[in-house]
């Protein structure tokens, strides 16, 4: 076979038609602007790493990770997003976000959800991004043990066989849920060492001993699972965390 020579390969410029010509200036246009998003990106991740240090003093004992801000994060770029566009930004700003977080430290997250493993798993990857570390758990005590040692997130199902959402009222004070996956009655709650002060706004998670029939407390509520007197459910009432209501964090 002759060798292939490059005027084999490529048209003599007087060869490009008219819509080739059009198809390298878009694509020319659009490495324009991925130079301009990698600098960008890259600029948006070293502040994060500065955030990271910011938040490091005083230290605590809390995970790094601020819903409340996250959310508003979220919120103010998905408004300014053309509504055909919002999904599409949506789920890049998680990833940014979810970027952003893991320059602080990657977060570790453990899913618990015997019954549908799979959807459990795609909201938190959804939620926390690729930048996260996430590996299925197979008993949700030993993944609340965990999350309370301050090592990541546990997202557990609910109505999974397992009512492990009682302990959170019980034996893990230092724990709080800060998201939902499911849709509007979520199916799979996440719970860490959240700061109390970063929870995100919206609905309150309550935790409650009375079951259906309610308390007395008088709050609205939407139940999502009962066990042996214990309710666990959401209100929209603003109630603050660890009251006599039984709040337990929020979901945004
Ligand atoms: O604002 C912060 O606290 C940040 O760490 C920055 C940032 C972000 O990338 O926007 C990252 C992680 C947090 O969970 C919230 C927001």
């Amino acid at each position: 076979m002759p060798p292939c020579t490059l005027q084999q390969v490529w048209p003599a410029p007087l060869d490009v038609s008219p819509e080739q010509m059009a198809l390298a200036a878009l694509r020319h246009e659009i490495d324009v602007l991925d130079d301009q998003l990698l600098a960008l990106f890259e600029r948006r991740l070293a502040i994060a790493a500065r955030v990271g240090k910011a938040k490091d003093a005083p230290s605590g004992p809390h995970l790094k990770l601020r819903p409340d801000r996250e959310q508003s994060v979220l919120d103010r770029v998905v408004a300014q997003a053309a509504p055909d566009n919002r999904e599409a930004v949506e789920s890049l700003w998680r990833q940014i976000v979810g970027w952003g977080l893991a320059r602080q430290g990657r977060v570790q997250v453990r899913v618990w959800s015997p019954v549908e493993p799979t959807r459990a798993f795609d909201g938190a990857r959804l939620r926390f991004g690729d930048a996260a570390d996430m590996k299925v758990a197979r008993d949700p005590q030993a993944a609340l043990a965990w999350a309370a040692e301050g090592h990541g997130v546990a997202v557990l199902a609910i109505n999974a066989g397992d009512p492990w959402w009682i302990g959170l009222r019980r034996e893990w004070g230092s724990l709080c849920v800060f998201d939902g996956f499911g849709g509007e009655t979520p199916t799979a709650l996440a719970v860490g060492r959240i700061d109390p002060a970063a929870l995100p706004g919206g609905r309150r998670v309550l935790i409650t001993a009375g079951g259906d029939a309610g308390d007395g407390s008088g709050l609205r509520r939407c139940g999502l699972d009962t066990h042996h007197g214990w309710s666990l459910s959401l209100t929209d009432a603003p109630v603050s965390l660890g009251g006599d209501e039984g709040c337990v964090g929020a979901i945004g």
